[in-house]
């Protein structure tokens, strides 16, 4: 049976972030995820996961200035020492909230930039980071976003993301499946995502067009989780979706795969 973690990022959003842990652990969430925790101590975050009985699934590294347009840093030749100390700042965290596992967002192209240069930084600054993540038992993530919703992102497809694995060379580096983006990009998914399956340590879902709740568009959802279950994915299936109904209201597509 798959087991859903709410993205808070995107589901809740009409409470304050503290009070999300709540009202996803009342629709039957058993784990969480959201871009990062940062804006809370280490401790306040730790407590509310624990009063509500929930696991922390995932969060991203620090990925600079998202509020003014910043998509991670992690490509970018000038930014190199922020990263690493979003590293230390994120295995802060990820140990203070036992998350097994964080993503690193790679960054927007800067105009004119050169694109092996940005490869070389980003897989010199995964190289640095598997190792620290490793050392304290996390895995490192990568993920591709599609371009449509970010255009000029550094990596929006597997075979990407598989060409940077390779580079860096851990086995303490993993691809983050986000169904949505690779149906924009790629489509073929469960196929993508039997070819890959080692090399996925996360999955998220959303449907297509408007990433609202699944079932509202074109991604066969049914399909999809029973085929994670039936290819052994044990992980947290990310809720990263925007929800078309209200969070609470939307969920009528989870009540299958409640207890
Ligand atoms: O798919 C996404 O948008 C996310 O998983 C994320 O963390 C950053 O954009
Ligand atoms: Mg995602």
């Amino acid at each position: 049976m798959p087991k859903f973690s709410a993205n808070l990022s995107f589901l809740y959003q009409d409470l304050a972030f503290l009070d999300r842990f709540a009202a996803a652990a009342n629709d039957g969430f058993g784990a969480l995820e959201y871009l990062g925790p940062y804006a809370e101590s280490k401790e306040k975050v730790a407590d509310t996961l624990q009063a509500n009985g929930l696991k922390q699934a995932l969060f991203n590294v620090p990925s600079g200035d998202w509020a003014n347009g910043e998509r991670g840093i992690a490509c970018l030749p000038d930014r190199i020492e922020e990263f690493r100390r979003g590293i230390s700042l994120a295995l802060d965290y990820a140990k203070a909230l036992a998350c097994p596992q964080v993503n690193v967002i790679s960054g927007l192209v800067p105009k004119g930039a050169d694109l092996e240069t940005l490869e070389k930084v980003l897989v010199e600054n995964l190289k640095y980071a598997a190792e620290r993540t490793a050392d304290a038992g996390v895995k490192l993530l990568i993920e591709p976003i599609n371009l449509r919703d970010i255009p000029g992102f550094f990596l929006s497809t597997t075979d990407h993301a598989e060409r940077i694995l390779d580079k860096v060379g851990s086995d303490n580096l993993y691809i983050q499946y986000d169904f949505y983006h690779m149906q924009i990009m790629q489509g073929d998914l469960i196929p993508t995502f039997m070819r890959l399956k080692d090399r996925i340590a996360h999955v998220q879902i959303a449907d297509n067009p408007g990433r609202n709740e699944p079932g509202t568009g074109e991604i066969n959802y049914g399909f999809i989780l029973s085929e994670l279950d039936r290819l052994g994915y044990d992980g947290w299936v990310g809720c990263e979706y925007k929800p078309k109904a209200g969070t609470s209201d939307g969920l009528g597509w989870m009540k299958p795969y409640r207890k």
